[in-house]
């Protein structure tokens, strides 16, 4: 099965604000575009995946992402994650009514192609699957068979929602790139022992944050 994978992306100026410890103020919107395009990329470079929508209203991530390969979607509700991604939904689905969807963060910096095809095999078996992120407690990728509304619930507590609402999780071994989202320096520093993507590892250099495994 081939997917469109939708990445929502908030406006740079404000993401990762968790991240305020870690990166000062007029670092992390270039740190967390580096993230947007070291996902964007090894989704695009994915064996199951057939294209990408980024839904975002920023226009330098917009920019940069397009330039990658991604598609763009603007965030015209405004109302938040969950209607970005409903909205990009409808878009893709009006242009492609048959296809599987599945909704993946922005801030996977060392998500590896291999696995993600993995996770998105797992999922092809249920109407709808997600994997939990690495902290157990969030959400990184939900999925959506052809004919099945994505029906998001991201934000606090995903993974209890997710599966409340019906969701399969998905327990597979060895995809810790695509659990590994980026929220806190705890989380960048575990991304970094697993490998980022190159805009990441330059991003962290200028942070002097040290690559590669965590000692
Ligand atoms: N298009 C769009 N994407 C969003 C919105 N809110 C969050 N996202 C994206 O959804 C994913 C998870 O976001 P959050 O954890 O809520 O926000 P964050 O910027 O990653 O981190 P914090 O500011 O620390 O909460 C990331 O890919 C965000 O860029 C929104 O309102 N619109
Ligand atoms: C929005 C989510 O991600 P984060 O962990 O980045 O808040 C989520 O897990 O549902």
């Amino acid at each position: 099965m081939q997917w469109t994978v939708v990445v929502p992306l908030k406006a740079l100026a404000r993401a990762k604000s968790r991240l305020a410890d870690t990166a000062a103020d007029g670092l992390r919107p270039g740190l967390a575009l580096a993230f947007a395009q070291d996902t964007v990329a090894a989704v695009l470079a994915c064996a199951a995946v057939r294209d990408v929508a980024v839904v975002t209203d920023d226009p330098l991530a917009a920019r940069e992402l397009a330039a990658l390969g991604a598609r763009i979607v603007p965030d015209e509700p405004g109302g938040g994650l969950n209607a970005a991604l409903t909205h990009a939904e409808a878009g893709v689905r009006r242009a492609r009514p048959g296809c599987a969807l599945a909704a993946l963060n922005a801030d996977l910096p060392a998500l590896h192609p291999a696995e993600l095809a993995r996770v998105l095999d797992a999922a092809a078996a249920f109407p709808r699957a997600f994997l939990p992120d690495a902290a157990g407690i969030g959400t990184t990728l939900l999925a959506a068979a052809p004919g099945r509304a994505l029906r998001p619930a991201f934000g606090p507590d995903s993974r209890m929602r997710h599966r409340a609402s019906g969701a399969r999780e998905l327990a597979l071994d060895a995809v810790d790139s695509v659990r590994q989202d980026v929220d806190t320096g705890g989380d960048l520093r575990a991304a970094l022992a697993l490998g980022v993507g190159p805009r990441t590892a330059a991003m962290a250099a200028r942070l002097l944050i040290p690559d590669g495994p965590a000692g």
